[in-house]
């Protein structure tokens, strides 16, 4: 067993959870990041949530309405027969490039068969988000059959999210850790009532949710399931080894901030547009690599600004200078967007910065709310970016990481499925792994 997953309690069928995890806002550092460089996230608000009971038969059940899909995709544990053939090599823990082949192209087949009328896009994100379940449930049951610890059980996943899907708001990274958490109780590879472990219990959640990740992004930084993980603000960075340097920024001035997120609803995908990132720093690096290291110099001179004890109106407009310099050093590396500075126009009309967060390539904007700005400004601001047909949303940052009732005695699985979204965010009694 890979040390990043605790002793295994005995198992038990019929066993339900609701495990749930926030996306996040990337503040300074995006793409650098995937480089080694620092990065400046945060939580937010907006989470998926995912309903798993454990149950006799031999069958998988995994609905994802969120990304169009009007039945659960369902397989008999038979049918997913992966020889392991890189058990004796691969170190244990680390991603398995073979299994990920493997199960890519099961799913692709699968999925063109099944949801035809589906628009391309959406087939994309379905084969995507049952890849990282299967690569994510064989690589466990793996473990579990070599530990000779398993006992046989079949899974009902229902999953949902009141985050945009797609668009810069860590919504890969909340899906990955809801099912890298929901599959480890699942096997009992974590246990949620030991609440002495809560850090060694998040770290392994993390783990396996940066390899669910690694499906559906390729090469990603670990940014995004680390804030979705451990919620709260973050200084992230990456070591060449692959060992994280986390900063916890909580309580810190940024934590107070009230930011506007605008959704440009163009689709865009982060595994696309980090590869052209790539592709453009190995044609260029003496030019793309200064970029990368401005772009981290932002993110540190951030950090330390939130340090300096400097008066409120010298920290606004550095903290503005920041977004700006920010914003257009990506836009230096191509993952702008014409709408995107069609955002930041809008808002600069209003005395307001914006910058592009995530990926890029479209999806979201991140508006800094000052103290002083007027309720009617923000009115103004987003009746005139819904006029341009894209999507708004106030957001708290630095809430919560990831949560799990256990026993569901409250909600049943349909309830879960047809519930209001907004209703999604009023369950309580979550235990968080901080
Ligand atoms: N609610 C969900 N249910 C199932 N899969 C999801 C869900 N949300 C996201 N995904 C998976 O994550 C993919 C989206 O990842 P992508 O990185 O392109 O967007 P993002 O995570 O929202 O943006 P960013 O990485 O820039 O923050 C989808 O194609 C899908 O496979
Ligand atoms: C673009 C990127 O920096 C952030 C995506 O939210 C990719 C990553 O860090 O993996």
């Amino acid at each position: 067993m890979s040390s990043s997953v605790t002793n295994k309690p005995p198992h038990k069928i019929n066993r339900k959870f609701l495990v749930s995890a926030p996306g996040k806002v990337i503040l300074f550092g995006e793409h650098a990041v995937v480089f080694g460089k620092s990065a400046v996230a945060s939580s937010v608000g907006l989470r998926s949530y995912l309903y798993l009971e454990t149950r006799e038969e031999e069958l998988l059940e995994l609905y994802l309405p969120e990304l169009g899909a009007t039945e659960p995709f369902s397989w008999k544990k038979s049918e997913l027969t992966f020889e392991f053939a890189a058990k004796n090599q691969q170190e244990k823990g680390s991603f398995n490039q073979i299994l990920y082949e493997k199960v890519k192209f099961f799913t692709i087949d699968k999925i063109n068969k099944n949801v035809e009328g589906n628009s391309l896009i959406k087939i994309q994100q379905q084969q995507a988000a049952v890849s990282a379940f299967l690569y994510l449930y064989l690589t466990l049951l793996h473990i579990a059959e070599t530990e000779q610890k398993q006992e046989q059980f079949g899974l009902t996943i229902r999953v949902r999210s009141t985050l945009p899907v797609g668009a810069g708001l860590g919504s890969s990274a909340s899906y990955s850790v809801c099912l890298a958490t929901g599959l480890l109780l699942s096997f009992g590879f974590i246990d949620i009532s030991n609440t002495n472990d809560n850090r060694s219990i998040a770290e392994s959640i993390n783990h396996w949710a940066f390899q669910a990740e690694t499906v559906l992004h390729g090469t990603p930084s670990g940014v995004d399931n680390t804030v979705a993980t451990f919620g709260g603000v973050l200084k992230f960075t990456k070591g060449s080894s692959g060992h994280l340097m986390i900063e916890n920024l909580k309580g810190s001035r940024f934590q107070s901030t009230r930011f506007l997120l605008i959704d440009t609803k163009i689709p865009r995908d982060t595994r696309t547009l980090v590869a052209n990132v790539r592709v453009k720093l190995e044609k260029y690096p003496d030019i793309v690599n200064p970029i990368l290291d401005a772009i981290q110099n932002i993110s540190l001179y951030f950090v330390n600004l939130l340090k300096d004890h400097v008066s409120d109106n010298t920290f606004l407009e550095k903290f503005q200078d920041l977004i700006d310099l920010n914003h257009h050093l990506l836009n230096s590396l191509g993952v702008g967007h014409l709408a995107l500075d069609k955002i930041r126009e809008i808002t600069a009309r209003h005395g307001l910065h914006s910058k592009l967060t995530g990926a890029g390539g479209g999806g979201c904007a991140l508006t800094l709310l000052h103290d002083d700005v007027l309720n009617e400004v923000i009115k103004r601001v987003k009746i005139e970016v819904s006029e341009l047909g894209f999507d708004c949303f106030e957001t708290l940052v630095g809430g919560p990481g990831v949560g799990v009732i256990d026993s569901l005695g409250v909600i049943d699985v349909n309830e879960f499925v047809t519930m209001e979204k907004s209703m999604l965010q009023k369950i309580n009694g979550w235990h968080f792994y901080e």
